[in-house]
């Protein structure tokens, strides 16, 4: 019998600080019973990552939350990729995978580099700032909405939206009721965007819509593979990026490092998504009864996935604990695994390269300038605020 707990990971203690929780789970065992949802918990590297290379038996159809769409409403029609197993799941999939690709990077390089360049000549004379609200939230809404394709207007609905969309991974608690009363509009102006006569020529939006008029999406898929990006595409990146810029901040040295070998930034960044892990958990609903660690578990049965827990497990990671940008950090489960692994994850090693690179060639000291104060949100892990001081050259 797998062991039980009480506790709710839910609950503001634990996302305020969940590490205490996730070294009791991975204690407590492979797999373990959360009482207060009809839910299963993995904290252990290798059983996440084995469940998630296992889309057959741990689906997506049924949601990536608590919520089991096969049995509730979901708060919008589900993703075609995120919510979807194959075959449904496959050519969304590979639409985004090409549109998302290393050519489409080689394309937007050159101009995101120098767009942190420009952000970072704007910053740096400051001395103070703060990380999130002047670097982590102005970079990634000042080039991704330009490469979908969006018009000008509105952008401010988005980091809402996706806020929302990851809350509403969790129960319905008060992170999703307080998210409730301004859904209906940053909904609304998503879903207008995703139109095709809202997107510019040559963004990812018009390419989605390209490969419809290709056959190789339909229409209604176009438009909900453009919701994709712009749920997942944003919120994402803001708080890897502050993940990062925390992480330097707090390890001196290795930001004397990142400038001696600028060329490190791509590892930083993913060590970053290991030690933090963005996207904390999500879920994944069994297919067919499936033993785990001496468990059986029945067919439909929600379990839960703690990638945070599994990028921290002592049996895969040494000195898991430490931010240390000079380990290698493949592996890790920060962008998923398997079929559903990230597919916007070269676009955000990108956004945080380019913003990094900029950094480095300017900033000889970074530091803390105050208390950080953590923003909750039931599946993210994510700052509100991160004051710094830097000191340029
Ligand atoms: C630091 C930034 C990011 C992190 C930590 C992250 C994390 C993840 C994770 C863990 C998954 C797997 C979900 C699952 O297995 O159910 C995923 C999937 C996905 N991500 Fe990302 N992501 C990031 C940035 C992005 C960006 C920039 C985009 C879009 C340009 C994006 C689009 C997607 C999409 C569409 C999926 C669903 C893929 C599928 O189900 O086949 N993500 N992401
Ligand atoms: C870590 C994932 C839950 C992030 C994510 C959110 C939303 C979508 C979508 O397709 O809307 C895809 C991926």
């Amino acid at each position: 019998m797998a062991p039980t707990t009480d506790v709710d990971p839910f609950s503001t203690e634990v996302l305020a600080d969940p590490l205490p929780w996730q070294s009791w789970l991975r204690e407590a065992g492979p797999l373990v019973r959360l009482a207060r949802y009809d839910a299963h918990v993995m904290g252990r590297y290798d059983e996440v990552r084995a469940a998630l290379a296992d889309w057959q038996r741990f689906q997506s159809a049924a949601g990536v939350g608590v919520a089991n769409f096969l049995t509730e409403e979901p708060w919008r029609p589900p993703s075609l990729l995120l919510e979807a197993d194959p075959p449904h799941h496959d050519a969304p999939r590979a639409v985004l995978s090409r549109i998302l690709g290393p050519r489409a990077l080689r394309r937007l390089r050159q101009a995101w580099f120098a767009d942190a360049e420009a952000l970072v000549d704007e910053v740096v004379s400051e001395g103070e700032l703060d990380a999130v609200t002047d670097l982590a939230q102005v970079f990634p809404l000042r080039v991704f909405p330009d490469a979908v394709g969006l018009g000008e207007r509105g952008r401010e609905h988005l980091l809402p939206y996706g806020d929302f969309a990851f809350n509403a991974f969790g129960p319905h608690n008060d992170l999703v009721q307080r998210g409730t009363e301004g859904i209906g509009e940053h909904s609304a102006w998503v879903g207008e965007q995703c139109r095709r006569e809202s997107l510019a020529p040559g963004g990812f939006g018009a390419a989605i819509w390209a490969a419809a008029d290709r056959g190789e999406l339909t229409r209604e898929q176009a438009q909900l593979v453009v919701r994709s990006l712009l749920t997942a595409g944003v919120d994402t990146t803001v708080h890897g990026i502050g993940a990062v810029l925390h992480a330097f901040a707090t390890n001196p040295a290795q930001w004397r490092r990142l400038r001696d070998d600028p060329g490190s930034a791509r590892t930083a960044f993913d060590e970053a998504v290991r030690w933090e892990s963005p996207v904390q958990t999500f879920f994944r609903t069994t297919t067919e009864p499936v033993e785990i660690g001496g468990e059986r578990l029945p067919a439909g049965a929600k379990v839960m996935m703690s990638l945070a827990s599994a990028n921290r497990d002592p049996r895969r990671w040494h000195r898991p604990d430490e931010f240390d940008s000079s380990r290698d950090p493949s592996g890790h489960l920060g962008f998923g695994m398997g079929i559903h692994q990230c597919v916007g994850q070269h676009i955000a090693r990108l956004e945080s390269e380019a913003l990094l690179t900029a950094l480095a060639r300017r900033v000889t000291d970074i530091e803390l300038a105050g208390e950080p104060v953590r923003h909750l949100n039931n599946t993210l892990r994510a700052w509100e605020s991160l004051p710094i001081r830097i000191t340029s050259r």
